[in-house]
């Protein structure tokens, strides 16, 4: 249930970053005054971007531009790691590849996805198995990103910690059971740049409206490029302005039915309306696998059907959530 939210909140988290280990953490000051923070930007945009995250900006302009430098590389080159379903989804797609709400994205991308060892979640699992495919140019592309992943991952634990205080008033109901052994998915995006007509871009749409799937999303975009825009409860679109260094961070679909609608997996999309080439690391932080995903008791009691309703939100496992997106992603 968002607001008619007109920008988009930033929180310095650096505080609750502290105290993230600390099983008192929920008696600090400086943590509640972030938890405060989470929650409502939870509840009223579901986007906010992060500062004061401890990953440096320096890492965070290497991971795109050494994207970028994938990217450039001739076509052939690109699709010796193409992706195909056999791959378990996993690898670079071209533009119009990846489908969302039937039209084709002008988007080209590369997938990956945490590794699943052969048979460990049976049949739901099984469409998603495979190694990730690595370019072999530009060298350190896998270490790079491998090195990133790690740092998204702990990043991800930690701003859930403050999120799931904010919700139970326990920092750890986001671990254990539920994503104590969390899946995540990276997906490394280019969108070219816009055609003008008459001083008028095109206005292709790079990715159309769409949630996100799992808990929550560490967008990494550049820095002089305007294009990814959030809709508002009355259905205007608030572009996410970039703020170097930061992240831009929603929840997804997991968290909107384990928070009972409380938090939204707010629709957004992309238009790169500018000239050049625009490069996005999008890091999505899960459930585990093969978690049962339903409302918190607690959410349950305090608000029955989120902020309005009376019903409960349904149940989902993550996996069969995921699969479902990605086979209707790619319909080959
Ligand atoms: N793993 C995530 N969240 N990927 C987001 C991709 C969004 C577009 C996709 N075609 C769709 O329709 O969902
Ligand atoms: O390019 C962006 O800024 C966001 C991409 C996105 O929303 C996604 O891949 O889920
Ligand atoms: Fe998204």
């Amino acid at each position: 249930m968002a607001t008619n939210f007109k920008s988009l909140p930033v929180i310095d988290i650096s505080r609750l970053l502290l105290k993230c280990d600390d099983p008192d953490m929920a008696e600090d000051v400086g943590v509640a005054e972030v938890v405060q923070q989470l929650d409502k930007a939870c509840r009223d945009a579901g986007f906010f971007y992060v500062i004061g995250h401890g990953i440096s900006e320096d890492v965070i302009n290497k991971v795109r531009e050494i994207t970028r430098e994938f990217f450039k590389l001739p076509y052939e080159e690109k699709l010796k790691i193409k992706m195909t379903p056999a791959a378990g989804y996993r690898g670079y797609q071209r533009i119009g590849e990846n489908v969302t709400k039937g039209i084709p994205d002008i988007h080209e991308a590369i997938d990956c996805y945490r590794e699943i060892k052969q048979g460990k979640y049976g049949d739901i699992g099984k469409v998603m198995e495979g190694p990730n495919q690595w370019p072999e140019n530009p060298q350190e592309f896998k270490e790079l990103m491998e090195e990133y992943i790690k740092l998204c991952t702990d990043l991800s634990r930690k701003i859930l910690r403050g999120i799931s205080l904010a919700l139970a008033g326990s920092p750890y109901e986001f671990e254990g059971k539920m994503a104590g052994d969390p899946f995540w998915v990276m997906r490394l995006i280019g969108y070219p740049g816009a055609e003008f007509t008459n001083g008028q871009p095109e206005n292709d749409i790079g990715c159309g409206a769409h949630t996100d799937y799992g808990l929550l999303t560490l967008v990494n975009q550049d820095d002089d490029k305007t294009a990814l825009q959030v809709r508002n409860l009355g259905g205007e679109w608030i572009s996410a302005i970039p703020i170097p260094g930061s992240f831009v961070c929603n929840i997804g679909d997991m968290l909107k039915i384990l928070s009972n609608g409380v938090y939204e997996s707010t629709l957004h999309r992309v238009i790169n309306n500018s000239p050049q080439y625009r490069v996005c690391v999008a890091f999505f932080y899960e459930t585990n696998f093969d978690a049962v995903v339903e409302p918190l008791d607690i959410c349950k009691q305090k608000y029955p059907g989120g902020r309005g309703g009376c019903q409960v939100f349904k149940r989902a496992v993550y996996g069969e959530h995921l699969v479902s997106k990605v086979q209707t992603n790619f319909a080959m």
